[in-house]
């Protein structure tokens, strides 16, 4: 198993691939990268004339590719990904470079220049690290290239203009695609052959483990193992994210999305440093299961402290400062801070603490971003039910406590204005996700199911000016919304209705839309649910659902799955939520081209279109 801990160094961390090419997203998908694709609009116009060899400038291309993503997305969100990577692939041939032909006879001019020679192919990649201080980005850029030398056979004229014919040539770099119709015209390939395609992936894969996993030097200690959370003062020993390994954008001072991760013990990675550790493991996944509640904890009670509001927009506060702005015990707070600084949620300068990024944005009450209602409702309602978990078990109880199932009309105002500030919170971040994930213009009128606080709805009709959007949920709900804002104007295009999903019909759209709403439910209130839905559809009506992607396809990804089956630490409770399991479901349902695809590295989204009866 050396391949999956390569790519899974990057499991945690948000990746973009600044490519619209569909081979470089195969490659990577294939090989277990998850990603998002956001594709460069950098103009390939570089003076070819400037770069010493044709490598140098498919390099500095793909690095110029990469950098502009990562600035417009830092632009846009005032926060960058974690890692944006750029490729570039040209053909060099006599001293010329060629990329991708503007017309047919470019292509011709390209082939004919090829024919029966051998050339270089040429596939630049630049990995760009990037994180945010003080608001500015910043960046630090790993480049290579691959060179693979192709040989094609004389070809006639009739066969060239076939070719050419077929349209394949146009988006590829030399006027070929070998993987296609364009292999007919090799005779040999000397190197990578995924480099000719479009991206170098076993040059890739060595240059993460470089940047993963610098070799210690002969005679270095093994990095100190530590508990999820460590003694206080040995927290710094927990930057890196799975131990021994460095990483760059930690190293600059960078900051994971997920970062606040307990750390497992270092198993197989040592392979890659050419060291076999002999040894057989120990069971870091128990180990970091019986203790992951405490780190939850930890950031829960943080929170509910307002810990982070404090340090928003501060220099480092001392613990002393910080304690009494809390109104805690000097000593309390100062481990408090320390183990926040351990779990990646602060950090610690001599000058005193201050908020991660991550922190600021997603973990004060304020701001658009803010997850601080979802973090009260995990440390009240969701901590108590799981605080009775063995009850619930003996007696054979639902997980989520009685009152949470009974739902809003049970509640009291507040229980229900806390569980609504929870679902605004997570729709406000996922909107945009959710709202971009397909392309919706076609639709006129969508309906949000259990759209609570409208905060998908008011993106909806900013994306899609055409739109009208319903948000559907119980009376006791919508009586509340008016008191959530959300940063979109508000609009004459939304509209409130109450009702209860289960019992009353729904208000007529041409899309009906799920968000985070079936992961707990029961299969048969599920399947009850869609059908009456797909019942109500008429034909060519939408039917789009987004969840959470779950624990298990992540660990999958990254190799994690070497824990014993069933063993996770997240997702407890979710229904097992996979596209496939989806696309089957609404198939059956009657939903026909039915797509699905991840957005912001965190949610599934799956369209499906009602068939004719
Ligand atoms: O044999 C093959 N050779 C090349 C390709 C494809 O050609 C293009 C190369 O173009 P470029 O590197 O500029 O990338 P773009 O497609 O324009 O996408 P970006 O958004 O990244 O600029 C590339 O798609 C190769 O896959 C091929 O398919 N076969």
């Amino acid at each position: 198993m050396l391949l999956r801990p390569v790519i899974g160094k990057l499991q945690h961390k948000r990746v973009v691939l600044a490519s619209s090419s569909p081979r470089r997203r195969e490659i990577l998908s294939n090989a277990g990268l998850r990603f998002e694709v956001v594709p460069s609009r950098f103009k390939e116009k570089l003076h070819k004339g400037s770069f010493a060899a044709p490598h140098a400038y498919a390099v500095e291309t793909a690095k110029q590719k990469a950098l502009e993503v990562a600035d417009r997305m830092h632009q846009k969100d005032l926060r960058a990904p974690d890692v944006v990577i750029g490729a570039d692939t040209i053909v060099a041939v006599g001293g010329l470079i060629l990329e991708k032909p503007v017309d047919k006879q470019d292509a011709y001019r390209m082939l004919s220049r090829l024919s029966g020679k051998e050339h270089s192919v040429f596939t630049g990649v630049a990995i760009v690290h990037c994180c945010t201080r003080d608001g500015q980005l910043d960046t630090e850029v790993s480049e290579f290239y691959e060179e693979t030398t192709v040989k094609f056979s004389e070809l006639s004229e009739e066969l060239l203009w076939e070719y050419i014919d077929s349209g394949e040539p146009m988006d590829k770099a030399g006027g070929y695609g070998i993987q296609a119709l364009g292999g007919m015209l090799v005779e040999y390939v000397r190197g990578d052959f995924l480099n000719v395609v479009g991206f170098p992936l076993n040059r890739f894969c060595k240059e993460l483990a470089r940047l993963y996993h610098a070799p210690r030097a002969p005679g270095t200690p093994r990095p100190v193992q530590h508990d999820s959370i460590p003694a206080v003062d040995t927290f710094e020993d927990l930057s890196d994210s799975k131990g021994g390994g460095s990483d760059p954008a930690r190293a600059s001072g960078g900051l994971q999305a997920g970062g606040a991760r307990p750390q497992a013990p270092r198993t197989q990675e040592a392979d890659l440093n050419g060291v076999t550790d002999s040894q057989p493991g120990l069971p870091a996944g128990l180990l970091e299961l019986m203790d992951g509640f405490k780190a939850s904890k930890v950031l829960l009670t943080a929170c509910k402290l307002q810990v982070f509001d404090v340090l928003k927009d501060r220099g480092p506060l001392s613990a002393t400062d910080v304690a009494r702005e809390i109104d805690a015990s000097v000593g309390g707070t100062a481990r408090l801070l320390d183990v926040c600084a351990a779990l990646g949620l602060l950090d610690k300068s001599d000058r005193g603490y201050s908020n991660t990024e991550t922190a600021s944005l997603h973990l004060a009450s304020d701001g658009e971003q803010s997850l601080h209602g979802l973090a009260a409702y995990h440390d009240g309602p969701v901590w108590g039910a799981f605080t009775h978990l063995g009850r619930a078990v003996r007696e054979g109880a639902a997980w989520t406590p009685e009152p949470l199932l009974q739902g809003p009309h049970k509640w009291s105002t507040e229980a229900t204005l806390q569980f609504m500030r929870a679902s605004h919170g997570l729709s406000k971040l996922t909107a945009q996700h959710v709202a971009t994930a397909f392309d919706l213009s076609p639709f006129t009128s969508a309906c949000h199911l259990g759209g609570c606080t409208g905060a998908l709805a008011h993106k909806l009709v900013q994306e899609y000016p055409h739109l009208q959007v319903t948000v559907f949920d119980l009376p006791e709900v919508i009586k509340l919304a008016g008191d959530f804002q959300t940063d979109a104007q508000p609009s004459e295009r939304v509209h409130f209705v109450p009702g209860d999903l289960s019992s009353d019909s729904l208000p007529p759209a041409d899309l009906y839309i799920f968000c985070s709403l079936l992961h707990d439910w029961p299969d048969d209130r599920l399947h009850g649910l869609l059908s009456r839905i797909s019942g109500s559809c008429k034909p060519g009506a939408g039917l789009l659902l987004a969840e959470l992607a779950p624990a298990e396809e992540e660990e999958e990804a990254s190799g994690a799955a070497r824990r014993p089956p069933g063993l996770r630490t997240r997702g407890v409770g979710r229904r097992p939520w996979s596209p496939g399991q989806y696309r089957r479901l609404l198939q059956r349902l009657g939903f026909q081209d039915v797509q699905a695809a991840r957005a912001g590295g965190l949610l599934h989204v799956v369209l499906g279109t009602r068939a004719p009866p």
